[in-house]
């Protein structure tokens, strides 16, 4: 768990050079990007002021004189509703994040929470020796049985000359597989994502760089053997996300088109992750869309560069924010993602969203890449890959008190849902 330094409590309540609103925003742009601890206390010091914040009241008597002085001081919070709840979430998170739930608890009551992601999901352990331990090879064969967990982690699954090929295309924030989407991670901008066919090996297309990607991870033999439906997908559906340590992404189900007209689930869905110098682990739950209860086992992924983290299309997950601060100034976590689909309505319209037909006339930087047929991809995956144990959470959520939401808990209402991210 990550030591916090107690920082004393802001003195100022009377804010004249910048509105409430400013250091939030401040606050939030210094926490993107934090690499250390004092920056971090500077972050959790502006949320405090901000949500503590106070304007000068202009109230007079009733005939005209102003209020005694006391009196005149009548707080008024500068944030909107929106904002202070905003503000409120931001700072709980930080809590929750360096063992201060209980500090959270108050705030989190207050904003009608009832339950929130559990400690060893926001507070997170961070990858160890004991951690993630190479798996017996017999493990793989409990695949069907109730308990086994719905994701496998395959560690040095691309090999080098893959892994530099993706970074070229992804791993800088301004390549333009991201200017020209204009992508963004707060506020996040729409999804977009591109579906190719998976087609047989005599295909014109099948020699390029993201076909015989997409080839390996879809014919890794151990992948078939927990998936056995991979091998009636059709197509793939692909999209990546490029996000500082501090961004997570919200608990979600993947689906066709985001869920309009109905949820519809991949077989599978996989992650590759291509940089891991910041941001924060893989969640994936036991909880499905028909799920009558909280998820209440839960795995974690942590970014490491070349690992290939696949699971079932049907399950609760999300990405937990990054705790503490980025072992690397400006570091990235850049992942991959390909969801596997026996059917899928791919768009073809002008504008990027979801599910379009990749483009193989482009002659953007990224299309190219992708396309680039001048790398031959050894087959399978590389020698020394190893599958790893994901790390279990045996609590997903926890009431604010920190005590289990056990399946004999009420299903709560999804705003009572504290996720933080
Ligand atoms: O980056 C990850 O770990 C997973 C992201 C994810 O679930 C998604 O983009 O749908
Ligand atoms: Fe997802």
């Amino acid at each position: 768990m990550q030591q916090h330094r107690e920082v004393p409590y802001p003195v100022m309540t009377t804010i004249k050079t910048a509105t409430a609103q400013d250091l939030c925003t401040q606050a939030r742009s210094i926490w993107l990007e934090a690499s250390s601890i004092e920056e971090l206390d500077q972050v959790e010091q502006l949320y405090r002021q901000a949500l503590n914040s106070k304007q000068q009241s202009n109230k007079t008597t009733h005939d005209g004189r102003p209020l005694k002085k006391k009196k005149k001081r009548t707080a008024i919070a500068e944030l909107s509703a929106v904002e202070y709840r905003k503000a409120g979430e931001r700072l709980s998170l930080l809590y929750c994040q360096s063992g201060r739930a209980q500090k959270a608890k108050k705030g989190l009551e207050y904003l009608g929470f009832t339950c929130r992601l559990s400690q060893q999901v926001l507070d997170y352990p961070l990858p160890s020796k004991h951690n993630g331990k190479s798996r017996k090879r017999t493990a793989t064969k409990q695949s069907h049985s109730k308990s086994a967990p719905p994701c496998v982690i395959y560690d040095n699954f691309l090999y080098d000359e893959e892994l530099e090929h993706l970074k070229a295309i992804f791993g800088d924030p301004k390549a333009s597989y991201w200017s020209s989407h204009s992508y963004q991670v707060e506020p996040p901008s729409p999804y977009f994502s591109y579906v190719l066919p998976l087609l047989p090996k005599s295909n014109r297309r099948s020699k390029s760089f993201i076909d015989q990607l997409v080839r390996k991870v879809w014919r890794l033999p151990q992948l078939n053997s927990k998936f056995p439906d991979l091998s009636h997908a059709t197509h793939v559906e692909m999209w990546a996300h490029n996000r500082p340590h501090a961004s997570g992404h919200q608990m979600h189900f993947d689906s066709d088109d985001e869920g309009r007209g109905g949820v519809r689930n991949p077989i599978i869905s996989t992650i590759l992750y291509i940089s891991a110098d910041g941001g924060g682990p893989s969640l994936v739950t036991n909880q499905r869309l028909d799920s009558s209860n909280l998820a209440h086992k839960g795995w974690l992924a942590h970014p490491k560069t070349k690992r290939l983290v696949a699971f079932d299309g049907r399950v609760l997950h999300g990405v937990v924010p990054g705790k503490g601060f980025s072992r690397q100034k400006g570091g990235r976590r850049v992942t991959l993602m390909f969801a596997f689909w026996k059917h899928i309505k791919v768009r073809d319209e002008a504008t990027p969203g979801s599910s379009r037909p990749f483009p193989i006339e482009s002659e953007d930087q990224w299309a190219a890449g992708l396309l680039d047929d001048s790398l031959t991809l050894k087959t399978g995956a590389s020698a020394d890959m190893k599958d790893q144990d994901p790390i279990e959470i045996d609590a997903v959520y926890e009431n604010l008190d920190g005590r289990h939401w056990t399946r004999h808990n009420d299903m709560p209402d999804y705003e009572q849902v504290f996720q933080g991210f």
